[in-house]
């Protein structure tokens, strides 16, 4: 059993290749050992998180996933434990192996079976979360007959979300979708705002598979703690055989300078944008300033700004290493250029010349909404890759819908197939920002990264990102590397942040550490 730390890369794999895989692993086994397999991890990893709980309440669904939950309240109860299983299944819809368990779980003397479930739960007791597992479907039931027992569940999952004790979720939380880290309709958590977290999992064991729902969209509020058991999937069929759907990223490799190396070992950045004061009364120019504070920290060895507000700045007195520039005066077929960062209307008239010649591009906020309503520039996006000139997009979800003309419900619906289409769509390499930032490339496995939390969710914080990516692509590094490791850095610095203190991006841009 492994505890998921952002300190390594993890396959993740999402529903229909995990079924695969169990198949492939169940036609080498005797029957029912994958649940039994499952029933102990539970039963293992609630005895280490929770050694000391009174009472362990265990919530089981009509399918498998209460299948395991059941084999492990068998193994908790000939362990001593006091145990209370509320079930929602009905012997005759079980499937085979859960049957097996819940036969099992029946002949232990000392199991309580309430179907009431306990309402007097404290932090002193524990909780396991097996009503739903991969098979939650993605539709409410259509049929008039089964109303109760769907209304039956949602109102014990009420109870798990908002029990006092902490929550062991089987394989996923319940009513999240494995695959999009998505709620199923009628089985999201009643409180949704990013000021109240939601009474969720402080647990989640992912069986066989590490699933990429648990990273990504709400996935990683509803998991807490993910802990992978892999049924012996690694040593007995090899998970080699079913390419993963997608990466869970690792730290990129550490990598000093040379000693005798200058600042043109580095490259150079040029950050574009930074809309004046004077064009519309809405002064942008620290966003370029943060994302050229950024690339500085991220390792560039020169930083070039251009600020789109009509010279009124001559000097940047708060970061002297940054050196204005006029954009006529940029040499762009030589830089890594940062384009978008506050760029308003202005960066608009700059746009034809940056797709056409900058060496290396990362393409932002005002530039990836501008380009999203103008088919010219479009195509002159798509070019680049026939150049062989590396180009990475950095849009939040609702800048990525417009680019692919639909709507951020959608995009986050789907984000890492949002992702790939939006890299697929341009030719280029993206990262779709959010809980779970996704980088995608064409011809790449998509990665989801580890890092990062909502203290990033404040103004600023895409321009340093930005910057950052722009650092690696003037050192050189391939756009998806690049793309992997500005992301990474960039919540690694949120993750070490006290959680007292706001984090504001020109500190995020100042912590950067790279290499
Ligand atoms: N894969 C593996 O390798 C291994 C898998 N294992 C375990 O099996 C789990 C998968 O089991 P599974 O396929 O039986 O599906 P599961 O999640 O129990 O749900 C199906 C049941 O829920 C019901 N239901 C669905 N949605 C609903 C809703 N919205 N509201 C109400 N009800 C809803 C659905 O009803 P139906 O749609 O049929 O009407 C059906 O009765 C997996 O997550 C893991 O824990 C391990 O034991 C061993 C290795
Ligand atoms: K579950």
């Amino acid at each position: 059993m492994q505890r998921i730390t952002p300190d390594q890369t993890y396959p993740l794999f999402n529903t229909e290749a995990t079924r695969r895989l169990e198949q492939a692993m169940a036609a080498q086994l005797a029957p029912h050992t994958l649940m039994q397999r499952a029933g102990l991890a539970v039963a293992q990893l609630a005895q280490a998180i929770a050694p000391h709980a009174r009472t362990i309440w265990i919530a089981c669904g009509p399918g498998n996933n209460g299948g395991d939950g059941l084999e492990a309240a068998h193994h908790l109860a000939r362990a001593g434990r006091k145990v209370v299983i509320s079930w929602l299944g009905t012997t005759e819809t079980l499937p085979p192996d859960a049957r097996q368990s819940w036969e099992k779980a029946r002949h232990c003397a000392n199991i309580e079976w309430a179907d009431t479930p306990p309402t007097d739960l404290t932090g002193q007791d524990l909780c396991i979360d097996a009503l739903l597992g991969i098979g939650v479907r993605s539709s409410t039931r259509p049929t008039p007959s089964a109303p109760t027992h769907d209304t039956v569940l949602a109102q014990w999952l009420a109870q798990l979300r908002s029990s006092a004790a902490p929550v062991l979720a089987v394989d996923v939380p319940s009513g999240l979708d494995a695959d999009t880290g998505q709620y199923a309709p009628g089985l999201e958590p009643a409180t949704h705002s990013a000021a109240a977290k939601p009474g969720t999992a402080q647990h989640t064991l992912s069986l066989l598979t590490l699933k990429p729902g648990l990273f990504t969209a709400h996935g990683r509020d509803a998991a807490g703690q993910v802990w992978w058991h892999d049924l012996g999937a690694t040593a007995e069929t090899g998970l080699n055989h079913e390419p993963p759907t997608a990466w869970l990223a690792g730290p990129p490799p550490r990598g000093g300078r040379l000693h005798a190396s200058h600042k043109g070992s580095y490259g150079d950045v040029a950050v574009v944008g930074g809309e004046g004061l004077a064009l519309r009364g809405m002064g942008m120019t620290g966003a370029a300033l943060l994302a050229g504070s950024a690339a500085l920290h991220g390792g560039a060895g020169r930083v070039l700004v251009s600020l789109l507000d009509q010279d009124q700045a001559t000097e940047i007195h708060t970061q002297p290493e940054l050196m204005l520039r006029r954009f006529e005066a940029l040499e762009l077929e030589s830089l890594s250029v940062v384009c978008g960062c506050g760029g308003g209307q202005a960066v608009r008239t700059v746009l034809p010349a940056v797709l056409q010649r900058a060496q290396a591009l990362v393409l932002d906020a005002d530039a990836l909404n501008i380009i999203s309503t103008d088919g010219a520039l479009q195509q002159a996006l798509t070019a680049r890759s026939a150049r062989q000139h590396p180009t990475v997009l950095t849009p939040h979800p609702l800048e990525a819908a417009r680019l692919l003309h639909t709507t951020s419900a959608q995009v986050q619906a789907h984000r890492l197939m949002a992702a790939r289409e939006l890299a697929k769509k341009f030719q280029c390499t993206v990262a779709l920002k959010g809980s779970g930032t996704v980088i995608a490339h064409p011809d790449d496995i998509p990665h989801i990264n580890p890092t990062g939390n909502g203290s990033l969710a404040t103004a600023g914080t895409g321009d340093v990102l930005a910057g950052l990516l722009g650092a690696g692509l003037a050192a050189g590094m391939m756009p998806l590397q690049a793309a992997i490791r500005a992301v990474f850095a960039h919540g690694q610095v949120a993750d070490a942040w006290p959680l007292d203190e706001p984090l504001t991006a020109g500190a995020l841009a100042r912590r950067i550490k790279i290499g």
